[in-house]
């Protein structure tokens, strides 16, 4: 077994099964450590109301049907469809399901999905002519390059050989860039933090002057999701693996993105009671009752967070789900802008 942390008197234990190799959603290779005295006490745990929970696939399936409306109106209106194409490299078991449900909702909301599946063992220079191609194509409106990338690529050259104007991902430096700055607008915003804030939108969690905690720095999601957060006025900390004091910070925040990739790292014990809780993590851990022999949990521990929480997403089912229904956003907002269709 890879590793096996178990905290007893609590359904939060984390065991991760030794024969998969997931990566999660924006999360590098150095994770947050804490030490076991993060345990929580379940008899601090009084509340026993128990939280909403934030339906990301419902509300994900919401913004499909209203992008199918849109997509038909266009092609009605103006004859345009559309198009985004999708470049993945290697064999990676995840990355390959995260494409074909990419392309699988790109039919079931009418948009042209382009696909390129090169191998492992590609060039650098072959994947930059594919996003060259692309970034030529008119009937390409946005390009996405999946991650992770085989070790051997520089993902920073990559990424930022893809035109702005196309980038549905949101991850030039440009846009992020654009995302940082007061007073100046991005062309697209990363879809999984957006569908963090999305999700906060649609279920009317005030965000103005609230205090919130994210939970990781990976340039896909922690960071993004911070800077949404302070451009909707949340007075916004970060914590992340060299912060002293996770708890204590953590404890303070009335809305928390955990996007760390460690299952169940955040107690019951840690949240305020009342607070709105966005898990991002997506963590497989042993379950023998599964027919997969494992099951995916989040960076929270939801048996608790749902005692004192207000509310929180499950996992799965909450922000994964929204991840695409953002990219299907992106993309057509990115037709949208190019044909000057309103
Ligand atoms: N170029 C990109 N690469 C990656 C991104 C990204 O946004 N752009 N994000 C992730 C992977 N990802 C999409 O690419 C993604 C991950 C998870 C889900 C999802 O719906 N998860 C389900 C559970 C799935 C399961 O049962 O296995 C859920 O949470 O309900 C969608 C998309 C990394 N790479």
């Amino acid at each position: 077994m890879a590793s096996s942390v178990f905290f007893t008197h609590s359904h939060c234990y984390s065991s991760k099964p030794s024969s998969l190799v997931f990566r999660q959603v924006g999360v590098g290779p150095t994770s947050l450590r804490f030490s076991s005295s993060h345990v929580a006490s379940v008899a601090a745990m009084t509340m026993d109301s128990s939280a909403k929970v934030i339906d990301g696939k419902s509300v994900a399936k919401q913004i499909r049907d209203e992008i199918t409306a849109e997509v038909s109106r266009m092609r009605e209106s103006i004859g345009v469809i559309p198009g985004l194409a999708v470049i993945l490299v290697g064999d990676r078991k995840d990355s390959a399901t995260y494409v074909r449900n990419k392309k699988k909702a790109c039919e079931s909301v009418g948009i042209n999905s382009l696909e390129a599946n090169l191998p492992e063992d590609s060039t650098e220079e072959e994947v930059l002519n594919y996003i060259a191609g692309y970034n030529d194509d008119p009937s390409v409106h946005g390009i996405l390059v999946q991650l992770p990338l085989p070790s051997h690529m520089n993902e920073q050259n990559i990424l930022n050989a893809v035109r702005i104007e196309k980038d549905v991902d949101g991850f030039h430096p440009l846009n992020i860039g654009r995302l940082a700055m007061r007073g100046r607008e991005p062309l697209f915003v990363p879809c999984t933090p957006k569908g963090c804030i999305e999700l906060l939108h649609r279920y009317n969690v005030s965000i103005k002057g609230k205090r919130a905690v994210v939970i990781g720095r990976s340039n896909i999601v922690g960071m993004p999701a911070a800077l949404l957060l302070q451009r909707e006025d949340a007075t916004v900390s970060i914590v992340h693996s060299r912060t002293s004091n996770p708890e204590e910070i953590i404890r303070q925040a009335d809305i928390i993105i955990a996007a760390v990739g460690q299952a169940n790292m955040v107690r019951g014990s840690w949240i305020k009671p009342g607070a709105v809780i966005i898990d991002v993590g997506i963590n497989p851990v042993e379950d023998p009752n599964s027919p997969r022999g494992y099951k995916l949990v989040g960076d929270v521990c939801y048996e608790e967070a749902i005692r004192i929480a207000s509310a929180v997403t499950p996992v799965p089912g909450g922000v994964g789900p929204m991840t695409i229904a953002m990219l299907l956003q992106n993309t057509l907002i990115s037709a949208k802008r190019v044909h000057h269709f309103e």
